[in-house]
């Protein structure tokens, strides 16, 4: 069990990661989802002390982790992200084997194990254990990368954006292959993403973070049927009826005079995308502009929120 407990981040006098305070249980899937830069890879960061929290405390498994030493954290929690991060001079098998190796696992446990890793991710160990990354695909060096985390056997699997990088029918079979080795091994896997489709597919359960806050945290069903905001409401229903509604109009129907910061949305463009384009840029409003770049005052996120809503 992962307790995450009234944990704040502060950079540059700002709480980045406000207060937040969920509960993983173990072998479970938590999907942490939310605008650019709502903290939500500095949330996952403090779990394995990559980064140290300025209050507030988390436990795994009952134990504070500002107790548990370093080669033990590394050992127990396993660390993916985009682009999986592999050492290019060092072959597959030299990949997989780097936490094993760290902790004094012995040659023949480790080779072992990387054999056993390999032919779970469905790459023959003969012919790819002794290759370079380089002479991998973009799949292949991700599930290597997603096998490394996992090669000491960690209770727990940190995901940053594991598969952003790859194309959406690789990116389905990865997901699924994450799923039958997370139910094989019984791992606890936090998992930050952009993607919500990707959220519902893998989660048990959803967190949303907005500006550092979590404004959720529950069943994707939950999350649907009882949103605790408008922010949720819309995020979760990405490919639901509230985007199909703003994708149906365009951005100057929902035009207001006043200004914003930031660069301009095009009048013509659907309200979908000028959701996308504010939660992706964390903004609350942007300016408009019509195709012949004349100002047409501003759109805000509560503006398409409300309409996302749908007629009241
Ligand atoms: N080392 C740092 N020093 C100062 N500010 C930081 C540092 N790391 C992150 N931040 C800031 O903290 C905020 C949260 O960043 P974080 O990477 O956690 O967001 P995120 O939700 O993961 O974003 P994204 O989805 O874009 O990856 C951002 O405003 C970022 O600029």
């Amino acid at each position: 069990m992962i307790e995450i407990d009234g944990i704040t981040k502060i950079y540059d006098g700002k709480s980045v990661v406000d207060d937040v305070t969920l509960t993983i249980e173990p072998h479970t899937v938590a999907v942490i989802v939310g605008t650019s830069g709502s903290g939500k890879t500095t949330l996952l960061r403090m779990v394995n002390r990559l980064v140290e929290p300025d209050a507030g405390m988390i436990r795994l498994d009952g134990e504070d982790n500002r107790t548990i030493p370093g080669y033990e954290l590394r050992r127990r929690i396993g660390y993916a992200i985009q682009g999986h991060g592999l050492f290019p001079h060092r072959t597959v098998a030299e990949n997989i084997a780097t936490v094993p190796r760290l902790i004094g696992w012995d040659k023949e446990k480790t080779a072992a194990k990387v054999r056993e890793l390999l032919t779970l991710f469905q790459l023959d160990a003969d012919l790819f254990g002794p290759r370079y990354p380089h002479e991998l695909s973009g799949g292949e060096q991700q599930r290597v990368g997603v096998a490394r985390a996992l090669a000491a056997e960690p209770n727990v699997l940190l995901m940053d954006e594991p598969f952003g990088a790859l194309d959406p029918i690789i990116r389905a079979k990865a997901q699924d292959d994450l799923l039958a080795i997370q139910k094989h091994f019984g791992t606890t896997i936090i998992l930050v993403t952009h993607d919500m489709n990707e959220a519902f597919h893998l989660a048990d359960k959803i967190a949303v973070m907005d500006a550092g806050r979590l404004l959720q945290f529950g069943p994707p069903d939950e999350l649907v049927r009882q949103p605790a905001t408008g922010f949720v409401e819309a995020m979760v229903g990405a490919s639901e009826r509230p985007f199909r509604l703003l994708s149906m109009r365009r951005v100057s129907d929902l035009a207001e005079p006043g200004s914003a910061d930031g660069s301009p949305i095009a009048a013509t463009v659907t309200q979908q995308d000028a959701l996308a384009e504010l939660m992706w840029t964390g903004r609350s409003a942007a300016p408009v502009v019509s195709s012949d770049g004349e100002a047409r005052g501003r759109v805000t996120l509560e503006a398409l929120l409300q309409r996302a809503r749908g007629p009241k």
